[in-house]
C-alpha cells in the first residue's frame, strides 16, 4: 500500500523539552489507525504539525500520491490540500438547521468567492441531503443544531468536514461523553469513512480502539513505541509499562 501521509524523522522542541522526537509514522489512502499514548506523548503536537499549526525543527511531511511538502503550505492551504481535522468539542452553528450547517461547509468547501455569489442548486441540496445521510442525520435536516445530542452534533460536525472532501481525516477522541449506541454509530461511521480516505483516531479509550479493529500507532515520548494489531500493542512489555499498567 503506498502511503498518502510520511512523516519522517520529525522532531518538536518546546523551549528545550523534546515533543516530538524523530517521529516516523506512515497511512495509506484509505486506512483507518488509531493513534493511543500516555498524556504527553506527542499525539496532539503530531496533528498540529501535520495540519500545520506547529513547524518541526527537523524532518519531512509529505502527503499525496505525487508527494507534496505540507510543511511548505500553510494551514489554509494544508486544509485545501485534503487535511481534515475534527477537534474534541463540537463546533457546529447551534442556532442554525443540520441542513444550514451542511450547506455553510459546501459554501466554504468552495472557496472565498463563490461564498459570496453563492446561488444554491438542486444539486447542492442533495450533496447536502447525502452528507446528512452519510452521518446518519437523513431525519434531522430541519432540525436546530444546538437541540442534537452531542454525539449527533460530532456526526454533524464530521458530515461538515467530509463537505470540504478530505483525503486525510484527523479526529480527536471522538468517543469522549458519548453513550455506548453513539459509540457503535460513531465506530461505523469512521470504518464506512475510512474505505475511501485515510482516517487517522486519537483516543484514550481501549474499548472503542477495540471495536474500530484497525493498525494501532502507540505513541511516547513523541516517537513510536509499538505499531500493530490493538492485540499485538497490548502485549507489548514497554507499552503495559508506559501506558496500560497505570
Ligand atoms: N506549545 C507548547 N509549549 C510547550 N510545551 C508544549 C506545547 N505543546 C505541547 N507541549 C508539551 O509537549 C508534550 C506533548 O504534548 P501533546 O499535547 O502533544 O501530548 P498528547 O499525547 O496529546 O497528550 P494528551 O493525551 O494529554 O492530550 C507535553 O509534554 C506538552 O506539555
Amino acid at each position: 500500500m503506498s502511503a498518502l501521509l510520511e512523516v519522517s524523522g520529525v522532531s518538536v522542541t518546546f523551549d528545550g523539552f523534546r515533543a516530538i522526537n524523530n517521529l516516523s509514522f506512515s497511512i495509506g489512502a484509505a486506512e483507518l489507525r488509531a493513534i493511543i499514548g500516555p498524556n504527553g506523548a506527542g499525539k496532539t503536537t503530531f496533528m498540529d504539525i501535520v495540519t500545520g499549526k506547529t513547524r518541526p525543527d527537523t524532518g519531512t511531511v509529505r502527503f499525496g500520491e505525487r508527494p507534496i511538502s505540507l510543511l511548505a503550505l500553510s494551514e489554509a492551504q494544508i486544509a485545501r490540500a485534503g487535511v481534515g481535522r475534527k477537534f474534541q468539542r463540537p463546533t457546529v452553528f447551534e442556532d442554525q438547521s443540520v441542513a444550514d450547517n451542511l450547506t455553510m461547509a459546501l459554501k466554504a468547501a468552495r472557496g472565498p468567492f463563490k461564498v459570496l455569489f453563492w446561488k444554491e442548486t438542486a444539486a447542492d441540496r442533495a450533496r447536502v441531503a447525502a452528507l446528512a445521510a452519510e452521518v446518519g442525520l437523513a431525519d434531522q435536516l430541519t432540525r436546530k443544531s444546538g437541540e442534537l445530542s452531542h454525539g449527533q452534533k460530532q456526526w454533524l460536525e464530521i458530515g461538515m468536514l467530509l463537505a470540504q472532501e478530505p483525503r486525510l481525516l484527523l479526529v480527536d477522541e471522538p468517543a469522549a461523553g458519548m453513550t455506548l449506541a453513539e459509540r457503535e454509530h460513531t465506530t461505523a461511521l469512521l470504518v464506512e469513512m475510512a474505505k475511501t480516505r485515510a482516517v487517522v483516531v486519537v483516543e484514550h479509550d481501549m474499548e472503542f480502539v477495540r471495536r474500530l479493529n484497525c493498525k494501532v500507532t502507540v505513541l511516547h515520548e513523541g516517537a513510536v513505541l509499538a505499531e500493530g494489531s490493538l492485540d499485538h500493542v497490548t502485549k507489548n512489555p514497554q507499552v503495559i509499562e508506559v501506558y496500560l499498567g497505570r
